[in-house]
């Protein structure tokens, strides 16, 4: 059962500003996949990390392959969305920016465009239910797919930018980032952002990725996904720092997802800590499955602070991470 924190930080108003699609399905939404899909033989425990679960990032993109699998027509990705939304909502996220990759499966008839489709067909059916959530979208770039599919992407999002009534409002670029080049996505980057999509980017989630992140901050991005190995104590740079600071980008932290894909090693050692103390704007996020009931929350909110679950509201300085408190379980 629920205790009084529980309650206190699920009822808190919040913003979620990075949910990848697939990586956000409830267990509920993967019962009823399953249910729809027995031949596939996939058993619960290769779609989640279970609490006090740790996997590396590798297998966490495992993960994803089998997800896609219970994910690939059109009823599908209706059913996951809508599912997302209404748990966000009663979550009280008041505004959701969910991203997803879109996908074509040729088996099933899928098609990119339909898979963008069918997700704001989704957003439009729970803005009828009168839910009580502002949601857009972002389209995203999977850097494992390359430059050409990269640029085949953005002109499918620029095509929603200007139909989906405001809906589509910009560009992720993940994936798994040990694989791919940033280089070759820039002409596709700068073309997103020259005919108006707002750039989200995944920035040195792993430590190989210096010089890429030096070249792709030149853009630079609106926004950065999780910037884990961007500042020169982890083996980033005071330059990349510089970068980010003067276009004052801010940083979509995703603290659980990061502890349980063991790129960061704690919770108490977290960058958020870093970024906070230079006053930089930053953002709490879930990123993906692992978004476990906001219980990282605790560990970094005084009662009385000023954090919101999922936004860092003013700036009265007082401690990050109550080092009182024991690591949380999640
Ligand atoms: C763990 N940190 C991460 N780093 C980079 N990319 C990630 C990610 N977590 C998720 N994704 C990206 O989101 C896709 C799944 O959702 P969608 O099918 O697009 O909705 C993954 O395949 C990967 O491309």
């Amino acid at each position: 059962m629920d205790n009084e924190a529980d309650v206190f930080y699920r009822q808190l108003p919040k913003v979620e500003l990075h949910a990848h699609l697939n990586g956000s399905v409830s267990s509920q939404t993967i019962e009823k996949l399953i249910k729809r899909k027995p031949h596939l033989n996939i058993e619960h425990s290769m779609t989640a990390i279970g609490k006090g679960q740790r996997r590396t990032l590798d297998e966490c993109f495992q993960v994803f392959k089998v997800i896609h699998q219970l994910v690939d027509t059109e009823e599908d990705i209706l059913m996951v969305t809508t599912d997302v939304i209404r748990e966000f909502a009663a979550d009280s996220v008041k505004y959701l920016e969910l991203r997803s990759t879109p996908r074509e499966e040729k088996h099933t008839g899928l098609t990119k465009k339909g898979y963008i489709e069918t997700v704001i067909r989704a957003i439009q059916l729970c803005k009828n239910e009168g839910l009580d959530i502002d949601v857009r979208f972002l389209v995203a770039i999977d850097r494992r797919n390359g430059a050409e599919v990269a640029m085949e992407t953005v002109a499918l999002a620029e095509q929603f930018l200007l139909s989906s009534d405001g809906l589509v409002v910009g560009l992720d670029l993940s994936g798994d980032p040990t694989v791919g080049d940033g280089k070759s996505l820039l002409p596709a980057l700068e073309r997103a952002k020259n005919c108006g999509l707002k750039l989200s980017l995944h920035l040195s989630e792993v430590p190989s990725q210096l010089e890429e992140s030096d070249l792709l901050l030149n853009l630079p991005p609106d926004r950065i996904g999780h910037g884990t190995f961007l500042h020169p104590e982890v083996g980033g740079s005071q330059n990349l720092v510089n970068k980010v600071l003067k276009n004052n980008i801010p940083l979509e932290l995703c603290l659980t997802s990061n502890v349980k894909g063991q790129t960061v090693p704690c919770y108490s050692q977290h960058h958020f800590n870093y970024w906070y103390q230079l006053g930089h704007p930053s953002v709490i996020c879930v990123s993906s499955l692992w978004r476990i009931e906001w219980q990282h929350m605790k560990c970094i909110s005084r009662r009385g602070g000023n954090y919101s679950s999922g936004v860092l509201l003013t700036g009265e300085k007082h401690t990050v991470f109550d080092r009182r408190r024991s690591e949380p379980n999640v």
